[in-house]
């Protein structure tokens, strides 16, 4: 299977491998693969990804400080595409693949990940996640509002892009993000329930 040799955007961080793809780790079967590529095609675009910068969180009362964070590079209207969370797989260069947990779409458990967001929950109770673990582009950089601000500026809402493809996008909430600002989405309860 090939590997994306993307480069990644400024700070993105040695170790983990850029990507906007979908790799399928070896958990999803061939009709839930066929589920998440083969739907009603959308007209909606892709976010483009120059629209955020990653950045080093530096205000001191920022719960996540001193880690990275995900931020508009210029105004975003209320409701705009950002981008996809992207998650992808195989080790990579030099990784020792014992210690490879892979990052990508997957079915299994993946409790041990903080970068694994769900994409799709069948009746049947089975669940499809996006792990950028390992792997990833810039939406695994997007923080959680607790702590930050009183409430979220961006929503994950999943779509169909123009091939048909599930996807996770980011948008922009009720209001315009100003240039500068952190794109900042819920978690969820259970996330932090999790992690502790
Ligand atoms: C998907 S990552 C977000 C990017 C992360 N800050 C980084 O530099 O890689 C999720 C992790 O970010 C941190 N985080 C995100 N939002 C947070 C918040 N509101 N309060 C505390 N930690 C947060 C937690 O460590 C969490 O497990």
């Amino acid at each position: 299977m090939a590997r994306s040799s993307a480069v990644g955007p400024p700070h993105w961080p040695e170790g983990v491998q850029y990507s906007q793809r979908y790799i399928f780790h070896s958990s999803v079967t061939a009709t839930t693969k066929n589920f998440i590529e083969k739907g009603p095609k959308s007209t909606k675009n892709r976010g483009s990804s120059r629209m955020t910068v990653i950045r080093r969180v530096s205000e001191p009362s920022h719960p996540a400080f001193g880690q990275f964070g995900l931020f508009a590079a210029k105004k975003i209207s209320a409701k705009e595409h950002i981008l996809d969370y992207i998650g992808d797989s195989e080790p990579i260069a030099g990784m020792n693949s014992t210690d490879f947990v892979p990052g990508e779409v997957h079915t299994d458990e993946r409790i041990e990940s903080n970068y694994d967001l769900s994409l799709h929950r069948f009746e049947s109770g089975e669940s499809v996640g996006i792990d950028a673990g390992r792997m990833g582009n810039e939406g695994r950089f997007i923080n959680d509002f607790r702590g930050v601000r009183a409430k979220p500026n961006s929503v994950f809402t999943d779509y169909r892009d123009s091939g048909g493809q599930l996807r996770m996008g980011v948008y922009a909430g009720g209001e315009d993000i100003r240039k500068g600002d952190e794109i900042l989405v819920s978690y969820g309860k259970g996330f932090w329930k999790a992690t502790g």
